[in-house]
């Protein structure tokens, strides 16, 4: 029988044993850098001339693999092939699906610390950030099993004498996952994992700089006795076969991580029914976040700076769920700045591949080290930069973590997604003003308040509109299984990721009357 769902634990590196099996790790994928990696179409492997350059963020001369690119022939094939397995893999019994995640899971945890290092070379993940993207893909499949086998018999329903009537769910088709780079394995592992497991067959198309960790994923789930074409890896540009594989008659649902506009566009096009199409296409679409920290004024203030530091920086900012905006009350407001800066200039920047000491890596390349450094001079003439400001791309692409204060709400530097390690801070003359000033983005996915008063954080769990909201701690760090994820408004459908509704939207509820 298979255990209750728990999730994974996380790796401690300060035990000497744990960082020399990190270093062990980092050593042998060290080794593996460089490598030439196919297409994966219906299990065949197709090696193409053209080919995406996966770099080390934390050191740009460093390539880790020569990624093949789909063209729209190749989607073509993929697609096809999908379709046709999909006829055999639908009628798979659930608990044999799950079998082959629990399989797949099982072989990612022995293998924990070398799937950190992929993260780590290719995205420029402290190990610790590391270790728990690795954990969470491993969460994603351990508890996705288990929903699958609660969904299996469906749902009960009445019946007359004369009747039997069955509610039971079926998978939808072919499914396009479609994924971002900053959680390269765990979102895209569970945005894979959830629609498989339910029947569906995929096709998967990993973030641009971020394809080689996916490969490896692939891997695993051919290790684990998934059969060839259930998922097909189809590496490629947005703008090649992103748009052709939502566009295509043949897609039943497109499900989708990433920024709001590439989630905006994939939304409208999949809108339309093209010639041939027989169904209305499904879009999951989970996109960014503007995320506040409000601090009451009845509050711990040492635990409000260090809730907005942590989740302003880790992983330099580059969650969607990252803290972007501190929303303070104008009694501890100076007081909570000073304390935010304090802990800020902290705080250590620099490669990780080489070194665990760093609190903070590089952002993930130079699009992104040019998008942060851009809202840096804006900053500067919004508000008062407090911190930070500097950023360095001559080896690999580094910014220093960044406060800046006295920004007004509707400051672009309040209004916009960053997606970098910058956080504004802002005065609120009382708790109603405070919350008014969170709710004032497009966005709505993830917030904190910081309070020992129980009235406002009741107030707050009634009017802060956010899909993850915490109280008394930070915004980031949602765990499978105990806290489902996803966003309001502009942040997306709000499908929940790791929740116990996930998987509903990859299957269709069918009902059959027996008449006797
Ligand atoms: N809400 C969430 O759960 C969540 C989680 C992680 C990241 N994000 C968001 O993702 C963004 C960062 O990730 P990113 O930079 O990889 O996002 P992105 O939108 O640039 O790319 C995401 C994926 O979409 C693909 N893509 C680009 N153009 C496309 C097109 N025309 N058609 C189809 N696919 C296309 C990319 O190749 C990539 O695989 C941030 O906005 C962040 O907030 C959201
Ligand atoms: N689920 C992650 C964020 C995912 C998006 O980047 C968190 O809760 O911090």
């Amino acid at each position: 029988m298979v255990v209750p769902y728990k999730h994974e634990p996380f790796t401690d590196f300060t035990i000497e044993e744990n960082r020399k099996e990190m270093e062990a790790a980092l050593k042998l994928v060290g080794g593996e850098l460089g490598k030439e990696y196919p297409l994966i179409i219906g299990g065949e492997r197709v090696m193409t001339e053209d080919k995406f350059v996966s770099e080390n963020p934390g050191n740009r001369k460093q390539v880790v693999g020569y990624v093949s690119k789909a063209t729209q022939d190749h989607a073509e094939k993929a697609h096809k092939i999908a379709d046709e397995t999909f006829e055999t893999w639908r009628k798979w019994k659930p608990e044999h699906r799950a079998n082959v995640l629990y399989r797949a899971s099982a072989m990612i945890r022995r293998r924990k610390h070398e799937f950190s290092a992929y993260l780590v070379y290719e995205a420029g993940k402290p190990w610790k950030e590391a270790d728990a993207d690795t954990a969470e893909a491993i969460d994603f499949l351990e508890y996705y099993a288990r929903q699958i086998n609660r969904l299996k018999n469906g749902m009960p329903i009445n019946s007359r004498e004369i009747e039997d009537n069955q509610f039971n769910y079926i998978p939808l088709g072919v499914g396009v996952t479609i994924s971002p780079w900053n959680f390269a394995f765990a979102i895209m592992a569970g945005t894979v994992a959830g629609p498989m497991v339910a029947g569906n067959t995929i096709l998967l198309k990993p973030a641009t700089t971020t394809p080689v960790v996916a490969y490896k994923f692939m891997e695993v789930l051919e290790e684990a006795g998934m059969p060839a074409g259930v998922v097909n890896y189809i590496p490629g540009s947005g703008a090649e076969i992103g748009d052709y594989l939502v566009d295509h008659p043949r897609t039943r649902f497109i499900n989708f991580t990433g920024s709001r506009d590439v989630g905006v566009r994939i939304y409208e096009r999949a809108a339309k029914v093209q010639k041939g199409q027989k169904w209305l296409k499904r879009v999951i679409a989970e996109m960014g976040g503007k995320d506040t920290i409000v601090v009451d004024k009845e509050a711990d203030l040492e635990l409000a700076a260090e809730s907005i530091v942590s989740s302003a920086f880790g992983f330099s900012g580059q969650k969607c769920s990252a803290c972007s905006r501190a929303v303070i009350h104008e009694d501890v407001y100076d007081q909570v700045l000073d304390r935010a800066v304090e802990l800020t200039k902290e705080l250590t920047v620099g490669a990780t591949f080489n070194d665990n000491s760093n609190f903070m890596g590089p952002v993930n390349d130079q699009a992104a080290f040019d998008k942060v450094m851009k809202y840096v001079e804006i900053g500067k003439e919004e508000g008062r930069l407090m911190a930070g400001g500097e950023g360095d791309d001559s080896e690999g692409y580094f910014v220093k973590p960044t406060i800046f204060a006295d920004i007004d709400p509707e400051a672009r530097l309040m209004q916009e997604e960053i997606f970098g390690p910058v956080v504004a801070f802002t005065k609120a003359k009382d708790f109603d003003h405070a919350l008014e000033i969170a709710n004032n983005t497009d966005y709505g996915l993830t917030g904190a308040v910081i309070s020992n008063n129980r009235a406002r954080l009741e107030q707050a769990r009634e009017d802060f509109h956010v899909g993850n909201l915490y109280f008394n701690r930070g915004c980031t760090g949602a765990i499978v299984g105990y806290q489902p994820f996803g966003g309001f408004n502009m942040s997306g459908t709000d499908s929940k990721a790791g929740g116990p509704d996930y998987l509903l939207h990859f299957l269709q509820p069918k009902t059959v009357t027996d008449q006797f």
